[in-house]
């Protein structure tokens, strides 16, 4: 068996986590071989529920849990991490947009992004859940600039998730016949999820998704908008965000960051490098595929004038979230 790597869980005593943790410490993310040294981070005033959280992994009695650390204290948290799942921020409410989260918010990622800078691994692998996860993740990486650009990705797993999901539903397939559907720019609702190169196998024979279901207009219009507002429409339904879909997303990002995607493409927020005229310096998600642990940007797909249209707007919108994250942190 590997020697146990050292996993951080931020948020470890609230909702998400609740259902991560039980996948990370089952193996569903870094493989059946891999024990896993859990570090869970939370508040102060959530260490007693958070210890709450320690008895049940233990009554779980995982043979890859090698051992939790619990902690209020980010830099023991941090300490030679080699992945690191930062969910720990406000959630949303009903009737507010993700980026209305981002005062509350992105000081966390300034403070986590010093932290990890001082004491994590330096090809620690990040991933942040916590809203606006995007501009959470670029704070995160500015204020840890001993570690490699590269390592901070944002969440919209749980958009793409989604997305194949409805594509699914309305071919009449199951969602392992849809792949290679995209999300652009930030996970808010100026995301673009773009079927225009997904594929769908029916009958043992592959289909581009827009052939196969022939309605432009519901590619255009209903589908993009019930992934744009998907977890508002899980708010009003739960008074709660989405917590499950949320980690088993979290789990398939990593799971695929560490493991590899093949020729599968999946999206990652990641800084940009302009790749598809989007801004540069900002967290965007773009359809990656994964070897050894290095993402890469899927090249050379034609952008229509609507997607160009959705893309700028996507991309416009994460360089103001930007300006006002740099002004909070000031
Ligand atoms: N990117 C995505 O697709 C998704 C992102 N989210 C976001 O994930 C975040 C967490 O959501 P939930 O688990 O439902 O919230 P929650 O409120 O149940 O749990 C958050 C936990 O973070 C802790 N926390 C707060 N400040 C912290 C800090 N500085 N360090 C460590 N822990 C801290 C809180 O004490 C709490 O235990 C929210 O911002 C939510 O909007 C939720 C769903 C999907
Ligand atoms: O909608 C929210 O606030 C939580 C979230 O990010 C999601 O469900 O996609």
């Amino acid at each position: 068996m590997a020697e146990p790597i050292k996993v951080v869980v931020t948020g470890a005593a609230g909702q998400i986590a609740y259902s991560l943790l039980y996948q990370i410490a089952s193996g569903a993310v870094f493989g059946p071989e891999q024990p896993v040294f859990l570090h869970l981070l939370d508040i102060g005033p959530m260490m007693g529920v958070l210890e709450g959280v320690v008895m049940e992994l233990a009554d779980c009695a995982l043979p890859l849990l090698a051992g939790v650390l619990p902690t209020a204290n980010p830099e023991e948290a941090f300490k030679d991490v080699a992945a690191a799942f930062l969910v720990g921020a406000m959630p949303r409410k009903e009737g507010m947009e993700r980026k209305d989260l981002l005062s509350a918010n992105v000081r966390i990622f300034k403070e986590q992004g010093q932290a990890l800078d001082k004491v994590a691994r330096k090809d620690v692998k990040i991933l942040v859940v916590g809203n606006p996860a995007n501009t959470n993740a670029l704070i995160c990486s500015k204020y840890a600039p001993s570690i490699p650009k590269e390592n901070f990705t944002a969440m919209t797993r749980l958009d793409q998730n989604r997305a194949q999901a409805q594509l699914a539903a309305k071919l009449g397939v199951r969602v392992q016949d849809v792949k290679n559907v995209i999300i652009w720019g930030n996970h808010s609702s100026t995301q673009f999820p773009d079927a225009s190169n997904a594929v769908v196998t029916v009958n043992g024979a592959q289909k581009p998704v827009p052939a196969a279901l022939n309605d432009d207009e519901f590619l255009k219009s209903t589908f993009v908008t019930t992934v744009q507002k998907r977890g508002a429409a899980v708010i009003a339904a739960r008074k709660m965000s989405s917590a499950l879909s949320a980690a088993k997303a979290a789990s398939d990002h990593m799971r695929d960051w560490f493991l590899g995607t093949g020729d599968r493409w999946v999206s990652m927020g990641v800084v940009s490098d302009g790749s598809y005229g989007t801004p540069r310096d900002v967290v965007f998600s773009f359809p990656v595929t994964v070897s050894n642990g290095k993402w890469k940007i899927v090249e050379g797909l034609t952008i229509s004038d609507f997607a160009r249209k959705m893309i700028d707007a996507t991309g416009k919108e994460l360089d103001e979230e930007k300006n006002d994250a740099l002004e909070v942190c000031k």
